[in-house]
């Protein structure tokens, strides 16, 4: 069922907000197909021409014209369809000159039902009217639609699609060819200029995410994001890979952020209780060095002390000044005794902290849907495994996992639920599995187990085996117990086969087993 059948009528800020969770959520690639696609389904309504559809219908309808026009309109249905719009704006161009230069001669005896009867009399016939209502549409909804970046060009085509509506003369139409002419010039520029720009970014955000590696130092925390960051910039780059990115790194900053306050808060404690106690230290050894001087002192008076009298008033003094110098001497050990309980303290906070931002740091390398592993901790984990595996000779094996009809759950009972399958899958596993081998999420619906020292015999039977406790703990979505099975395929590395090809192996016996009737488990070849 539609989730949006039991909903209130949404806006369409709403709906266009709606779209682009769940393009991301369903890992589709953001293109204007599938956002145009979802956005349909969440508004319940059908899909209306596109404007890339509405310019290939006009390429179409201009093949079956005379010759010289069906040459050029080949090239942009050619163009059109390889999304070349630089291409397709030059063979507009060129279809424009042909026509006015046919415009302007003597007219030929008019053919009907062909692109002749449109060129010298200006009068309008049902092609006319065609291509007059197409060349509208490619300027409004094709055009306009690409210039959003540009709204002066944008409303120069709206303009020029005005002025098409009503032009029934010759002059007329003369004086729309030139503007299109002219606004098919400045489209192509200002594509260039575009394409530049975004290269230019793009080096740009390269250069500064190398400055930022250099700067870093031993702040290995940090290290974590921008590789991440640096990831995404080496591959293609597709608007659900930015959302992803984006999403994660925000937590994890923001995560880091505030740890990273308390340690600097924790780190000027520190840096107070050295003071107080090189403070202390000193006021000591003032104090002491003062005292000594007194007992200089003293012991000069004694020598010339006169008589008893004398000599009790000098012990008195003298044991006064004693008795404060202990006090000081006593207050400081007190003081000094605090301050290296506080130092302790700090330092066990800092080292706790630090601990805390390295597992920041792994959260990077985590799936935050299922807590598993992503595609970039299985990457970790294979380096690590193969080099382990090479060293002790032992074997490797992967699984690649994929739940069955994961589609229907998810349109039956919403996605919600599916997300809650999908936590239950990875719990189950990890509960089957040895401490030694590890979970990741492949994409969307799909993990890959890395089962380390083990022979393919006894990987199939693990891979059964968290089938066969998918069955007993069974999945409960309010109250209703729901059976989820996976289809999966098990593969042994070769001598020397690194991981794109084992795990393409292994997404092979995937597709068997899926192809074989699903809920069953393939050894690849
Ligand atoms: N709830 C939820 N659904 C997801 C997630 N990632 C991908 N999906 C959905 O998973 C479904 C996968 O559908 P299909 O590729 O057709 O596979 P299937 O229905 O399992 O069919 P088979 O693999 O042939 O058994 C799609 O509807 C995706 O939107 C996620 O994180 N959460």
């Amino acid at each position: 069922m539609r989730e949006n059948l039991n909903k209130p009528e949404q806006s369409p800020a709403e709906i266009a907000r709606e779209a682009f969770k769940r393009l991301a959520v369903r890992r589709i690639a953001p293109t204007p197909e599938a956002y145009r696609e979802i956005y349909e389904e969440i508004a319940g309504t059908t899909a209306q021409p596109g404007a890339e559809q509405v310019l290939a219908d006009f390429a179409a309808a201009l093949v079956r014209g005379p010759k010289d026009i069906a040459a050029l309109a080949a090239q942009l249905q050619l163009a059109a369809g390889k999304r070349d719009w630089q291409d397709c704006s030059r063979n507009l161009n060129r279809l424009i000159d042909l026509q006015l230069s046919r415009a302007a001669q003597p007219a030929p005896e008019p053919a009907s039902g062909t692109f002749e009867a449109l060129a010298p009399a200006v009068q309008e016939t049902r092609q006319m009217q065609l291509l007059r209502d197409l060349l509208i549409r490619t300027l409004t909804l094709a055009l306009v639609s690409m210039l959003r970046g540009a709204p002066r060009l944008a409303e120069e085509a709206e303009s020029l699609a005005e002025a098409i509506r009503t032009a029934y003369t010759e002059q007329a139409l003369n004086e729309i060819g030139g503007r299109l002419k002219q606004l098919c010039f400045k489209v192509g520029l200002k594509a260039d200029d575009m394409a530049e720009e975004h290269e230019l970014l793009l080096r740009l955000f390269q250069l500064l995410l190398e400055n930022v590696s250099e700067l870093l130092d031993d702040d290995s925390w940090l290290s974590g994001q921008i590789a991440n960051v640096q990831d995404l910039l080496s591959g293609p780059i597709s608007h659900a890979a930015l959302l992803d990115a984006h999403r994660s790194l925000k937590e994890v900053i923001y995560k880091q952020g505030v740890l990273k306050h308390s340690l600097k808060e924790a780190k000027v404690t520190v840096k107070n209780m050295m003071m107080t106690f090189i403070d202390r230290l000193g006021a000591v050894a003032v104090s002491t060095g003062d005292f000594h001087k007194k007992i200089d002192n003293y012991q000069q008076k004694i020598a010339g002390a006169r008589g008893m009298v004398e000599l009790n008033h000098i012990l008195d003094d003298m044991m006064r000044d004693t008795k404060a110098a202990q006090d000081e001497a006593l207050r400081s050990r007190d003081e000094m005794i605090a301050a290296r309980q506080e130092v302790q303290e700090a330092e066990a906070r800092i080292q706790e902290l630090e601990s805390k931002l390295e597992q920041m740091s792994e959260l990077v390398r985590e799936d935050q849907l299922t807590g598993s592993l992503n595609r970039r901790g299985l990457d970790d984990v294979f380096e690590r495994e193969m080099a382990r595996s090479v060293r002790r000779e032992s074997p490797l094996c992967v699984a690649l996992l994929d739940l069955d009809d994961f589609k229907r759950l998810n349109d039956t009972y919403g996605h919600s639920a599916g997300d809650q399958a999908l936590i239950h899958l990875v719990r189950v596993i990890k509960d089957t599995l040895r401490t030694m081998d590890v979970v990741a999420r492949f994409g969307g619906e799909e993990f890959m187990i890395v089962l380390p020292d083990t022979p393919l015999p006894e990987a199939m039977q693990t891979v059964t085996r968290v089938q066969r406790e998918l069955t007993k703990q069974i999945f409960m979505h309010e109250n209703q117990r729901l059976l989820i099975t996976f289809s999966a395929g098990v593969a042994l590395r070769r001598p020397g086969e690194d991981q794109q090809s084992l795990t393409k192996r292994a997404d092979e016996a995937l597709y068997e087993a899926k192809r074989a009737g699903k809920n069953r488990v393939v050894a690849a070849q």
